[in-house]
């Protein structure tokens, strides 16, 4: 199989971009593996595809570097928005997404005539153990819960942004051994469809550090939807205010839940390079 894709990055979370308006993949979770493979592929967080969609201006689609297909990425919808509007494939700059978390709304940000970041409607935060899913009492919260991992007692609030996510409060998050307790977290029993782990130290009531372990992918530079859901468990958490700077290992993200209880996200969205892959 060859195809043609661009290459693109939002804080240092790379993704292969297919435009399926051109190209034809088949089997994208067995792809995704072979394609994000840093020494026998293109090398990416994720393999993304963009279609067309019957209730939205573009469907994309999300597999993570392990082949599982993931229902939302944050740092993705940033890269499509400014994929879509840069190559023509639409004039809109406030563009709908249809993804396996319902439909996102990107808006692309311009300074002097060229695109500096996007801002995206990420919907609302989802707070109940039935819908993130955490085991448990569906209509319950998971907020400040307790998880074991490694034989050490951590304590997570859970928030779905159409994704699960599990953000856990410390007062170091350098010195958090990731590859040691991520796989043990993203893969413990209270979380049926597995989670992405975020430790989040705070900074001050406008600032967190975030490191994550990535469902599917590991350690990334940056997560989209966790930096939200890192946000919404610091503000019902007491932690911060509801605007909320994350320092990501790739570079920062704005963060607002606002009045609406939609949480919004601006970021970049880099295009990186354009190639074949061929197999
Ligand atoms: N990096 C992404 C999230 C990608 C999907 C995630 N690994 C999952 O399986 O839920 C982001 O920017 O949100």
């Amino acid at each position: 199989m060859s195809f043609q894709f661009t290459k693109w990055q939002g804080l240092g979370n790379d993704f292969v971009l297919v435009d399926c308006f051109k190209e034809t993949i088949t089997d994208c979770n067995q792809l995704a593996v072979a394609v994000c493979d840093r020494h026998f592929g293109i090398g990416a967080d994720g393999l993304v595809t963009i279609s067309s969609s019957a209730v939205a201006d573009f469907h994309m689609r999300i597999f993570n570097s392990d082949g599982s297909e993931a229902e939302m990425c944050g740092n993705v919808t940033r890269c499509v928005a400014r994929y879509v509007y840069e190559n023509g494939l639409t004039a809109k700059t406030k563009i709908s997404l249809e993804t396996g978390a319902g439909i996102i709304r990107p808006e692309l940000i311009f300074e002097s005539g060229r695109v500096v970041n996007v801002r995206v409607d990420m919907g609302e935060p989802k707070l109940t153990r039935g819908v993130i899913p955490v085991t448990g009492q569906a209509k319950d919260t998971a907020i400040h819960i307790p998880v074991e991992a490694n034989g050490v007692l951590y304590y997570g609030t859970c928030v779905s942004m159409g994704n699960p996510h599990c953000v856990i409060f410390t007062d170091d998050a350098a010195g958090i051994d990731l590859p040691l307790v991520g796989p043990g977290l993203e893969k413990h029993e209270l979380f049926p469809k597995k989670i992405n782990v975020e430790f989040v130290q705070v900074l001050n009531a406008e600032n967190i550090r975030m490191r994550v372990w990535e469902r599917g992918a590991g350690i990334t530079l940056a997560c989209g939807t966790g930096a939200c859901a890192a946000v919404a468990a610091s503000v019902l958490n007491q932690k911060t205010k509801r605007q909320v700077t994350v320092h990501l290992d790739g570079g920062k993200l704005f963060v607002e839940w606002g009045d609406n209880n939609h949480i919004f996200m601006t970021g970049p969205a880099i295009e990186v390079f354009r190639g074949e892959y061929r197999r």
